[in-house]
Parts: structure tokens; sequence; C-alpha cells
């Protein structure tokens, strides 16, 4: 079993603007996050956000500490948002297990030292997919169901962009230092997310993309609003978004994603809206 983290720092709309495919996809795709019985993070310095993600099928997977951090265990001093996309999975925490079924979530806040993930079944494993921030207070743990999830709906097939928002972790729902996760889900015959689209100088954000059929794409957008840039992302790949980018897509089929974020504030509806016919 095995824990590997990567660092990525901070780009600035100056640096990404002559940044050619190859370089924009090394700086802010993620992909092989859904790897056999590993944990592999991503550590951005956007907020000092972390993404990865485990498939516990030969036993249970351990939450271990990583040098980034240099803690004596990964909640010395973060949070965690877990979110189960796959089989049945059992997270035990200091003794206590919770059961995430498929779409549940799990916060764990600052301070739990023993965390292990397992799936109830290797024929079908869970998929845990994970997002952890910085944390100055130990909130206690929640599991969040589909009955606490907070749900939206958005947009209208008439401009493409119909899709349902669920909100997991948001304030409203469990109390957090920083971190932020929902869902969102296109419907059949529309294929935008987060459009019209929007920037929060304040927050970053990470968007993972999961129920991407195989041989279909999901084309992710990013940058600044007069001068924009794409990433084709396959399932189960993230990008992170900076705080100074929209982040938005269009799909080939319909399609779910997670996002995540943090920063300066908790309001889900601070965003500076773009208007769509000056995207450049
Ligand atoms: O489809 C959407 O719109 C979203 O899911 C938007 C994200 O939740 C977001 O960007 C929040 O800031
Ligand atoms: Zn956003």
């Amino acid at each position: 079993m095995n824990t590997n983290c990567e660092v990525r720092y901070a780009a600035s709309p100056r640096e990404v603007k002559r940044m050619d495919t190859t370089e924009l996809r090394n700086e802010f795709l993620v992909d092989n996050l859904m790897v056999k019985d590993d944990i592999h993070w991503v550590y951005s310095h956007y907020d000092r956000y972390m993404v990865g993600g485990v498939v516990p099928i030969s036993g249970s997977v351990n939450l271990e500490t990583v040098d980034a951090l240099k803690a004596d265990y990964f909640l010395e001093r973060r949070e965690l948002g877990i979110i189960n996309i796959g089989g049945t999975g059992t997270i035990l925490v200091d003794g206590t297990e919770y059961v995430l079924e498929h779409k549940e979530a799990l916060y764990l806040g600052q301070g739990n030292k023993a965390v292990s993930f397992s799936s109830v079944s290797s024929d079908s494993p869970a998929q845990f997919y994970l997002n952890s921030t910085p944390a100055h207070k130990a909130f206690p743990n929640k599991k969040i169901g589909s009955d606490d999830v907070e749900v939206i709906e958005l947009g209208s097939p008439e401009t493409a962009n119909a899709r349902t928002l669920r909100k997991y972790i948001v304030n409203s729902v469990v109390d957090v230092c920083q971190l932020q996760m929902g869902m969102t889900t296109i419907k059949p015959g529309s294929s935008w997310n987060t459009m019209p689209a929007h920037v929060h100088d304040r927050r970053m954000e990470v968007y993972f993309y999961f129920e991407v059929p195989e041989d279909q794409a999901v084309c992710h957008f990013m940058g600044q609003t007069n001068e924009t840039r794409h990433i084709w992302m396959a399932n189960n790949e993230a990008v992170i978004s900076p705080p100074w980018s929209i982040h938005s897509g269009s799909g080939t089929s319909s399609y779910s994603f997670i996002w995540g974020m943090a920063g300066e504030n908790l309001d889900y509806g601070d965003m500076d809206v773009c208007n769509t016919n000056e995207l450049k």
C-alpha cells in the first residue's frame, strides 16, 4: 500500500496565457486519482488545497501523513471531505465506523488521528474522492446522507445547461473551517455546467468529473473571461481552478462532477457572474 503526494505551485494569469497544451495539462489536470489500494494526493498551493482518491480492494487503506504537511498525522491541522462514488464502503475514524453508500459523504474535522478506508465488497469497491484544506478549529465529524444534502435545480434544456446541484459539505449542512464540497449532474440532452460562468477571486476550486461514458469526454474551460483556455477531460479526472479563473465545461454526453473549494469565506453564493457573450 502506498501514499504519494505531488506538489503543484500556483500560477498567475500572466504565466498561464503563454502555456501550450502540455504545460496547461501538467499544471492543472489531476489524473490517476482512483487507483487500487493507493492514495494519490495532489497538494496545490492555491489555498493549500489537497485533492486525492482511494479505491480499497485488497484490504483497508490508512490515511497517512505526507512530507508536505510536516505533521505527525494527516488531520493534525486539516479537515477532510470524502464523497464515495463507488460501492458501499466503510471509514474507521479513531474507533468509530462510518458506512458510506454510493454518493454519500463524510466530513472529518481537525484532530482525528487514525483513519482507514475499506470496501464492503472487492467486486464493487468503494471509490472515495478526497478533498482537504487547512483547519484551525476541530468541528465534529458528520456523515452526509442523501436526506441531508441541499438540492437545487439550475439551467434549462433551451440553453443546454439543465442540471441538478447537490450541496454536501457547506456551512448550512455541516460546520466547517473552510472546505466546501458538492456534486452537480447534467441532465440528459444538456451539456454545459456552470454556464453562465463565474469567477470567485476569494476561493479556488477543484472539479472532479465522473460518470463520463468511456468513449465520451468533457471539455473544461478555464482562464480569465477575456483569455479562456480548454482542457479535455476523461472520466475520473480532476482539474484545479485558480481563484482568478472561470470553471465551466461542456460534455459530449451527460456527466457529473464533484466541486470542492476553499479560501476567504464560506459563502457559496459569493461569485461574480460573467456575461456569456463577453467570453473570449
Ligand atoms: O453547475 C454549476 O453551476 C456548479 O456546479 C457550480 C459549482 O458549484 C461552483 O462553481 C461553485 O462555485
Ligand atoms: Zn465556482
